[in-house]
């Protein structure tokens, strides 16, 4: 296998609790893994470490062989808005702005011009579901719609990698396997690889791979129909309908091939719901796709260096908070 994201023997204590007490953690491109465990053991802070939030105290974080975890923080702080997506449990829509630009927000705040980056994130709007919904501000989507726009957002730069941390925490059953289904198979799509936090496990189910952490340490790998069996009719039909490919086999030209049911969210007035459809992925880029890591043409306050009430993130003054998707909803580190 060759890894695009690896961690090794990472550690990380906070003050006497070692969250994580010597890690090995390896992830393919277009793989997807499924990180679980009890409450406490570390899942989250291997996330923040191998997505360069946290830096961790022994180890290395390497991204296609290049170290990671040794770059300052405002070189990190790029990386994670031009390589990675983030996809939360909720509240990661900024609720001032249409969905269109929450989703083209990071390219905005790499610095493309609005209309452009409005455009590309327009394309995303069909295949995941959201046609007409593109002026709908936060407070005017169900939670599944919400996760999709946020899914949009976290692929809309092309990353190497998406990290979710309990993405179909706050939905219900069946709407978190749709939700789930578009997240793992736009990623594949795109050839980027998932790593996903998560206590549920039908969503261990869906990823190619399980790690089970424990006290700070990775205690199984396996697949995950041992480590996680799928729970309801519903979803175990909807895992059956999607199989899960070899890593080798897949690649942005492969595009999904299996439809969805329709999410069942509250109908709102005015647009007609949407169907789910898994299909009809965007084309490839108009806008050119990030260069390697550079300073960024919008300065990025660090997570470290900043206080939570620093200066605002904004593309167009006044309208961005530091609130919302710049931020870890768990943590509070700042994201980008
Ligand atoms: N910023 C922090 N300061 C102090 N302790 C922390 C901090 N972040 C995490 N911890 C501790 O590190 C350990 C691992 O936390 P972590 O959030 O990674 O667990 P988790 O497996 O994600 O838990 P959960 O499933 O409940 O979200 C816990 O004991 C937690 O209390």
């Amino acid at each position: 296998m060759t890894a695009v994201l690896t961690g090794t023997g990472l550690v990380k204590r906070f003050g006497t609790t070692h969250a994580l007490a010597g890690v090995d953690v390896a992830v393919a491109k277009a793989e997807s893994v499924a990180i679980m465990g009890p409450s406490g053991s570390g899942k989250s802070t291997l996330l923040h470490c191998l997505a360069g939030i946290l830096k961790p105290d022994q180890g290395e974080v390497s991204l296609d062989g290049r170290r990671i975890d040794s770059l300052g923080e405002s070189a990190r702080s790029v990386l994670r808005r031009t390589r990675f997506g983030f996809v939360f449990q909720f509240g990661q829509l900024l609720p001032e702005l249409p969905a269109e630009e929450n989703v083209a927000l990071p390219l905005m705040l790499d610095g493309v011009p609005r209309r452009i980056a409005v455009e590309k994130a327009r394309s995303w709007f069909r295949p995941l579901g959201l046609t007409g919904l593109e002026k709908r501000r936060p407070g005017e989507l169900s939670g599944g719609q919400a996760q999709r726009v946020a899914i949009a957002r976290a692929l809309i730069g092309e990353p190497a990698v998406v990290f979710a941390d309990e993405p179909t925490g706050a939905l219900d059953q069946s709407t978190g396997a749709d939700t789930l289904k578009l997240l793992t198979e736009a990623t594949r799509h795109q050839g980027a690889s998932l790593v996903v936090v998560t206590h549920d496990p039908n969503v261990a189910a869906a990823c190619d791979r399980v790690l089970e952490v424990r006290d700070g340490r990775i205690r199984t790998v396996g697949e995950p129909a041992a480590a996680a069996p799928v729970a309801s009719h519903e979803v175990s039909t909807f895992a059956t309908r999607v199989p899960v490919a070899p890593v080798a086999s897949r690649s942005k030209s492969a595009g999904p091939v299996v439809p969805v049911s329709a999410a069942p969210e509250a109908a709102r007035p005015g647009v007609a719901e949407p169907t789910v459809p898994v299909h009809a992925w965007p084309a490839e880029p108009t806008v050119p796709v990030h260069a390697p890591p550079a300073e960024p043409t919008v300065p990025v306050p660090s997570p470290v260096e900043a206080p939570a009430t620093d200066t605002p993130t904004t593309f167009a003054p006044g309208r961005v908070s530091t609130s919302g998707p710049t931020h870890d909803q768990k943590s509070g580190a700042r994201l980008w």
